[in-house]
Parts: structure tokens; sequence; C-alpha cells
């Protein structure tokens, strides 16, 4: 379970939010400037909150009082960005192996070709990011972030940057990802459409703050 309590000051945004996601798929929603990538951001370990607590199971990842603030690449979290972030440089295939090597895991082929199989990105493997189209770059950084083995992946408005035909055909995938990969999920959206469609659990944001939590119906 994952146990967020934060608070820290943005510009005029006084941000204060309290919430716990138990598994599943777990939709931050609410309008522009609410302070959604910040909460992110924060339980990824990119920013610091001025006070609070974020726990992953019994995992203490930030404790304010207790000067705990564990290092984002000591965390085990999955992160996808509004754009995938892939190396321009490396394939493909070298792109969804990175994260595992990075966590000095070892070569998992029965993973990796799971994987593949279920984002249906065996065909691009040994091209560059440059020559696929946008919903299959972020396939492979859905992909590059799962093999890392995460313990909790956290989405960005990952669809963000497609147009509605993109959003459709990738739409399925991220489905597949909740319904196979049984990664516990923190999905960033603005989208009432794809929260419906991905999420099992919303916390609805506003003005920084949580102003309703419970199921889809909220959006
Ligand atoms: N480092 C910072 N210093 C000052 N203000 C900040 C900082 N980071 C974010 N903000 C402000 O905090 C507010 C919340 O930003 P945030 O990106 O978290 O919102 P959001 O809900 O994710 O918005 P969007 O959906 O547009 O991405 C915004 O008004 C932003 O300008």
């Amino acid at each position: 379970m994952l146990t967020v309590k934060v608070e820290k000051q943005l510009g005029q945004l006084a941000l204060s939010v309290s919430f716990t996601s138990e598994g599943g798929v777990t939709a931050l929603f609410g309008p522009s400037g609410t302070g959604k990538t910040s909460v992110i951001n924060m339980i990824a370990g990119l920013i610091a909150p001025d006070r609070g607590r974020i726990a992953l199971d019994d995992t203490v990842l930030f404790d304010g009082t207790a000067r705990i603030d564990v290092p984002a690449w000591r965390r085990g979290i999955g992160i996808v960005f509004q754009e995938s972030r892939l190396f321009p440089h490396f394939t493909v295939k070298h792109n969804l192996d990175y994260g595992r090597w990075m966590r000095g895991l070892k070569a998992d082929p029965t993973a990796f070709a799971h994987v593949v199989e279920l984002l249906d990105i065996g065909p691009l493997l040994a091209r560059r990011p440059g020559k696929l189209s946008g919903g299959e770059r972020q396939r492979v950084a859905f992909g590059r972030a799962l093999l890392m083995r995460p313990r909790l992946l956290l989405l960005d408005e990952p669809l963000a940057s497609l147009d509605a035909t993109r959003k459709q055909e990738i739409l399925p995938y991220l489905e597949r990802l909740r319904d196979d990969a049984r990664v516990p999920m923190i999905y960033v959206s603005h989208d009432p459409a794809e929260v419906k469609r991905i999420a099992t659990r919303v916390v609805r944001l506003d003005a920084g703050k949580v102003v309703a939590e419970g199921g889809v119906e909220l959006v």
C-alpha cells in the first residue's frame, strides 16, 4: 500500500495532499495547476516535500520528521512521462534493457519476451526512437518502466501528447498493463474518459487539496 501525506509551498499554491492507494490503478485527477505532477515527483523522489511522509508497504521513502529521504534511484519506482524520454541513440531493445541494467538486475529473457508481447513491440526492437510514432514510443516507455520490475509505476499524463486516434490505439495496451502486469499504478490525467477507462480508484485534486476519493463515478 502507498501512503502519501505531503505538504509543499509551490509559488502561490499551498499543496497539502493526503491519500492512500492499495494497488490497481489510482488516478490523480483534476484541473491543470492543481499539483498532480508535483505529487508524482514527490513520490518518485524527484522533489522533496516541505513536510510529510511517504511510505510504500513497509518502506518509508520520505519522512520529514525522521529526516528520511530515499534517493529516487533507490525507490524502485518506475515512471512514464508525457513524452517518452527514450534515449535517441539507443535501439528500442537497448532502451528496454536500460532500466533493468541500471538496477543491477540479471537479464530475464522470459520477462523481456512477455513485456514485448504484452505491448506488441517485437517488430520495433531494432529501431531507434526517432523512427517510431508517438504511440509506439510510449509503448516502449511503458515496457522500459515495467522491465525494471518496479514496486510502483507512476504515469504522468502518458497519453497527453497523442492525438485522439493514437490515444484510442494505446488505451487497450494500458488496460492490458493494468490487468496483466499486477504492478500498482498512480495515473495522472485530466481526461475524464481516460480515467473512467483505466482507473480502479480516483483521488480528485483541486487547488492543491484532495477534494474527493472513491470510485470512477467521481470523474
Ligand atoms: N518549483 C516550483 N516553484 C514554484 N511553483 C511551482 C513549482 N513547481 C510547480 N509550481 C506551481 O505549482 C502548481 C502546480 O503544478 P503541477 O505541475 O504540480 O500541477 P498539475 O496539476 O500537474 O498541472 P498540469 O495538469 O498542468 O500538469 C502550478 O501553478 C505550478 O506553476
